[in-house]
């Protein structure tokens, strides 16, 4: 028999069950744990867990803008986990491992963008700015779970160039139900040969109900791309961003300027002979801005009622109202509103009071919204006057006045 201890600690009958019932209920915990460690990780959770994510590639546009693509800047800090946001990074990042197809590049972007995998930077759009979607953006989970498919396109940002076309996909992807593509797959005109299955495998996965969209500005001027997206699918919505092509066409020299600042001066280049006036329709510069002709390719492909004009004026006076119109377009609940957006006056564009992944507020980089060179006002001048009648006639086609001509 054993000698009794002290007082409370002796050993009664019971004492060796309890421990053996304590230790089993340790190793199920255990287990228990392990197991739902070995589920994070299956879903990439924990490595994401503690850190700032950093971004994969490229770096931002702004320094110190936090966000992705063209609204993204240095490094940036997670969402609090179960945050739409961190999800939908996650989804992200199980998208880039799926597959990585070569990553277009495009002339009017940055390095931001273009070094952005396709398909990375789409999704739903669920962290968007203010909304009660964005909260819990639908089937988040369900793509998580590599559910959902990759769809072509329903819709197409096709044009113009420095018309603000990178603005409008950005906003619209704060809308839960459309997913687009992060840089521009230039399909229509550079890749065609490439085939319909790769083009559709730069898509984001998508459920039922949510809209797959890319934007490649370049579409609109290219010759061949009304026939090629037609056959695709002749029910494709296409949107169009138009700017006053004079302001458009400075814009585009900007850009030039900034990656050769040699290139000649604005105004030499826009004219043929400069004692004549005539201006040099070759210079693409000018030619882009020639809307009425190139729209009437488009109109032998497409009927006008599925063909979407935005002012890009408007996109930067009135943000919400021209995302409302697109909405409509697209067949999408009006979910974009004012709330979205609010007035960034250090950058003098309207911004994204949250964007995509961050509870921050986001403007698009610092490509976006550069500073013009000084033209000479009587060149100016001569331009306006050589656009006015293309205008016009633009303006007639789409039955939109778009108020470049005073
Ligand atoms: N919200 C907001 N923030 C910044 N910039 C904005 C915005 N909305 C429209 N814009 C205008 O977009 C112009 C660039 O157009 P794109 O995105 O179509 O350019 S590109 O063709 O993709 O290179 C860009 O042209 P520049 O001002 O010449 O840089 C802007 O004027």
């Amino acid at each position: 028999m054993a000698p009794p201890g002290p007082a409370g600690a002796h050993p009664t009958p019971a004492e060796p069950l309890s421990r053996s019932i304590f230790r089993k209920f340790l190793l199920m915990l255990c287990s228990l744990l392990t197991s739902l460690y070995v589920f994070y990780c299956l879903a990439e959770r924990c490595q994401t867990l503690a850190g700032p994510v950093v971004r994969p590639s490229g770096g931002g546009e702004e320094a110190g803008a936090p966000g992705r693509g063209a609204l993204a800047g240095g490094p940036r800090e997670l969402a609090v986990w179960p945050a739409a946001a961190q999800r939908k990074r996650l989804l992200q990042r199980q998208q880039r491992r799926r597959r990585r197809p070569p990553a277009p590049r495009d002339d009017g972007e940055e390095a931001a963008w273009e070094e952005e995998p396709p398909g990375l930077a789409g999704g739903p759009g669920g962290s968007g700015a203010g909304s009660s979607a964005a909260e819990a953006p639908p089937g988040t989970l369900a793509l998580l779970l590599d559910e959902g498919s990759k769809q072509l396109p329903q819709a197409i940002i096709i044009g113009v160039k420095k018309g603000g076309t990178r603005a409008l996909l950005e906003f619209l992807r704060v809308h839960p139900d459309v997913r687009a593509v992060g840089a521009e797959p230039h399909f229509f005109d550079r890749s065609y040969d490439k085939g319909l299955a790769w083009y559709r495998d730069l898509m984001p996965r998508t459920l039922d109900g949510q809209i797959t969209m890319e934007k490649t500005p370049s579409y609109f001027v290219t010759r061949e791309a009304p026939a090629r997206i037609s056959a695709m699918s002749k029910d494709t919505k296409l949107i169009v961003v138009v700017r006053d092509p004079v302001t458009r066409a400075i814009s585009d020299y900007t850009q030039t300027l900034s990656k050769r600042p040699d290139i000649p001066t604005f105004e030499s280049l826009t004219f043929k002979n400069r004692t004549t006036g005539l201006i040099d329709t070759s210079w693409s510069a000018i030619q882009i801005g020639i809307y009425a002709k190139h729209l009437e390719h488009w109109l032998r492909h497409f009927p006008i009622g599925q063909m979407l004009f935005v002012s890009g004026e408007r996109l930067i006076s009135d943000p919400a109202g021209e995302l409302g119109r697109v909405q409509d377009f697209l067949g999408l609940k009006r979910i974009i509103t004012d709330k979205h957006f609010y007035f960034n006056k250090t950058k003098g564009f309207p911004c994204l009071k949250k964007a995509e992944g961050s509870s921050k507020p986001h403007c698009l980089g610092k490509t976006k919204g550069r500073t013009h060179p000084e033209i000479d006002r009587e060149v100016v001048r001569l331009l306006r006057e050589f656009y006015r009648p293309f205008n016009l006639k633009f303006y007639q086609m789409t039955g939109q006045d778009f108020g470049w001509d005073g």
